[in-house]
């Protein structure tokens, strides 16, 4: 992938690109064989690579330079560097953003200034459905204070990008890098955006976690899905499950489903789309993971966890030690602490790995690690 940003030196995000794609994804996948020695030989399946740019379905830009001219992309010492051209968004992102440039003086929407802590507009975040190309953009501003002006300017960025589905303020008024605060206020009927990942129909919204690489999550979802549609599942646990993408593929007739996520966005975008599915043995709960584990007493046959990069810890993985569900099922963004995890988990076996190349021309990746239970009779999976 060429980039102009990244050959003038004035972005680095991807500290990989000078690196051949093919070679990138064997040097992550010679280093997490290296993290996991444990693996049978027949336990490894083949790395999934990404398309090399336009893959990304979320562009998340900070807002610099002055409210005339407003630069989207990155902070730097010097005030900003616009990212607008990044060859990682699809050639749909360019336009939307050259509008949004326009609608910003025409809202009044001051650029936040980190260091003199004045200004109103600090983030952009755009997110696109690949299903119908429908869009939500969501402006995370300082204040209430421009959110009247804003309001007022809003016709005019609809009638030019009938697109943005979803339109709404973020309030984050805390004066540091957080990229978004508690409140979230809709500006648009629609709260949600429709996506479908190898036919389930899913729903982001703001405030709720979805991938941002929807063709690498594909693999990932439907891997997860083939490997369990092998074992005898009857009671499945989707822990930390977002807007429910692992638990709604791997639910099948008779299974019973339980998904819990901190998040009640995700977990109102979760119910829709297994109310639409006709799915009935399913229950999403917005609750804390470790917390409804510990206060459930019996493990199902198979505890999916998808953790934040920290891992599931130490409370969550004494747990499922104590209560031995037969097998675990790990996706994880952050290597380090799957291995450390895993070392916890010290009564299971790892039967399969899968690395999902989520994130080209970076050093990270998703991992997928099916474990069984070291005291039952081994089953082939799959
Ligand atoms: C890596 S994302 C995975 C989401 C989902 N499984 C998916 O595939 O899109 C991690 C999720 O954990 C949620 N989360 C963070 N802390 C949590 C907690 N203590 N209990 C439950 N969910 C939590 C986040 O809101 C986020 O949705």
């Amino acid at each position: 992938m060429h980039c102009e940003l990244f050959t003038s030196e004035r972005c680095r995000s991807c500290q990989w690109l000078a690196m051949p794609y093919g070679q990138q994804l064997a040097e992550k996948q010679r280093r997490l064989a290296a993290l996991l020695p444990a693996v049978p030989d027949d336990g490894w399946q083949p790395a999934m690579g990404s398309a090399p740019q336009g893959m990304r379905n979320k562009a998340k830009m900070v807002v610099s330079g002055s409210v005339e001219r407003p630069l989207l992309g990155i902070a730097d010492a010097d005030g900003g560097v616009d990212l607008c051209a990044c060859p990682l968004y699809p050639a749909s992102f360019a336009p939307v953003f050259a509008v949004v440039k326009q609608f910003i003086p025409r809202a009044g929407l001051t650029p936040y200034h980190v260091a003199r802590r004045r200004g109103e507009l600090k983030f952009l975040l755009l997110t696109e459905s690949r299903h119908d190309g429908a869009m939500m953009l969501r402006f995370v501003l300082r204040s209430e204070a421009k959110l009247a002006q804003l309001r007022a300017a809003l016709p005019w960025l609809q009638a030019r990008l009938p697109q943005l589905r979803v339109i709404s303020v973020n309030l984050q008024p805390v004066p540091m890098a957080v990229l978004e605060g508690e409140r979230e206020i809709v500006l648009t009927p629609d709260r949600a955006l429709e996506e479908r990942l190898n036919q389930v129909p899913l729903y982001i919204r703001p405030k709720s976690f979805f991938q941002t690489n929807p063709q690498v999550a594909a693999g990932l979802y439907a891997t997860a899905r083939d490997w369990v549609a092998a074992l005898p599942v009857t009671r499945l646990w989707d822990l930390f499950c977002g807007v429910g993408c692992f638990g709604l593929h791997l639910c099948r007739p008779g299974m019973q489903l339980t998904g819990i996520e901190i998040s009640a966005e995700a977990i109102a975008s979760a119910r829709q789309s297994a109310h639409q599915l006709g799915l009935e043995q399913v229950s999403f709960q917005a609750l804390d993971s470790t917390q409804f584990a510990v206060q459930n007493g019996e493990a199902p046959d198979l505890v999916l966890v998808n953790p934040p990069r920290r891992g599931i810890g130490h409370d969550l993985c004494a747990w499922l030690s104590a209560t031995a569900p037969r097998w675990i099922l790990y996706s994880s963004c952050q290597a380090a602490t799957l291995v450390r995890d895993l070392g916890e988990l010290e009564d299971y076996r790892v039967c399969r790995v899968r690395l999902f190349d989520m994130f080209p021309h970076t050093a990270h990746y998703e991992t997928l690690v099916l474990l069984e239970r070291r005291a039952a009779t081994p089953i082939a999976a799959g």
